[in-house]
């Protein structure tokens, strides 16, 4: 299959840091997929969607997105992807609806284009009865949520999601997943990073399992748990790829 992310000796090293926290990575994603990059706290999973998504810049190494790179084609890379971060984007003294169209505007929709486009959206997360709500009224999930349809109202070829179900409660994360998996059946391709590893296992075509800025398999899931002698899941793909020991940094 063609791929719509070509990723060459990436690393990256934070100013002062005495290790690299992306160290040598190459990976190619095929379009369509759901790509899950999986690892310990602190392997280096935000730092590698970080660089992708044009948050910072790498060390050394090169990308592109359909054939786009950062250097030559920043803007209209920016065009074709959509990042929603860990952290809300949203202005909390503004409703959801005013959230939906400060944040589409910056795309450069239509008026009207964008409008179908909030309602449906809103319409699909459950939350079209709190369009005129402020959000700093909305629980975790529905923030998470809004956030989420901020980042995909230009209808994104590849979106980068950290952690997207993290702190929600089971119906927030299925409306989440739901929506992703609607998305990824229209065309986008999804980079996402987690620490549920039965969600990953699940929702992912493909995976990396990443620690310490390296990758350590990749695959799709019932290959990465065919792979490892005696794995019945992926939780013990990644025990016995990442190690026992505890990842407290302080
Ligand atoms: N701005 C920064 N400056 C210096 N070091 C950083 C910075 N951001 C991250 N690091 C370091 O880079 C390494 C990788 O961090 P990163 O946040 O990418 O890991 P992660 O896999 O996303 O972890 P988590 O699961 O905890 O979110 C860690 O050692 C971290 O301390």
């Amino acid at each position: 299959m063609e791929n719509i992310i070509e990723i060459k000796n990436l690393y990256k090293k934070y100013k002062n840091a005495e290790e690299f926290s992306v160290n040598d990575i190459s990976l190619n994603i095929s379009k369509n997929e759901i790509y899950g990059i999986l690892g310990p706290n602190g392997a280096g999973k935000t730092t590698l969607i970080s660089m992708l998504s044009g948050l910072i810049k790498p060390t050394l190494g090169s990308f592109t997105i359909n054939g786009l790179s950062p250097q030559k084609n920043s803007s209209k890379l920016k065009q074709i992807i959509g990042v929603v971060p860990q952290e809300y984007a949203l202005y909390p003294t503004l409703t959801a609806k005013e959230n939906l169209m400060f944040f589409g505007s910056l795309y450069g929709l239509s008026h009207k284009k964008l409008r179908d486009t909030i309602d449906e959206s809103l319409e699909l997360m459950g939350l079209s009865k709190f369009a005129g709500k402020k959000v700093d009224q909305f629980s975790g999930g529905m923030k998470r949520r809004c956030n989420l349809i901020a980042g995909t109202l230009h209808n994104p070829k590849v979106l980068f999601l950290d952690e997207p179900t993290v702190g929600v409660d089971v119906q927030s994360k299925k409306a989440i997943i739901d929506y992703l998996l609607d998305l990824n059946k229209k065309g986008t391709c999804i980079i996402y990073t987690s620490h549920h590893l039965s969600e990953a296992e699940e929702f992912c075509t493909q995976i990396a399992i990443i620690d310490h800025g390296k990758i350590h398999a990749t695959g799709t899931p019932d290959e990465l748990v065919q792979r490892v002698a005696n794995a019945e899941n992926l939780e013990d793909v990644f025990i016995s790829l990442t190690g026992k020991e505890l990842r407290d940094v302080v």
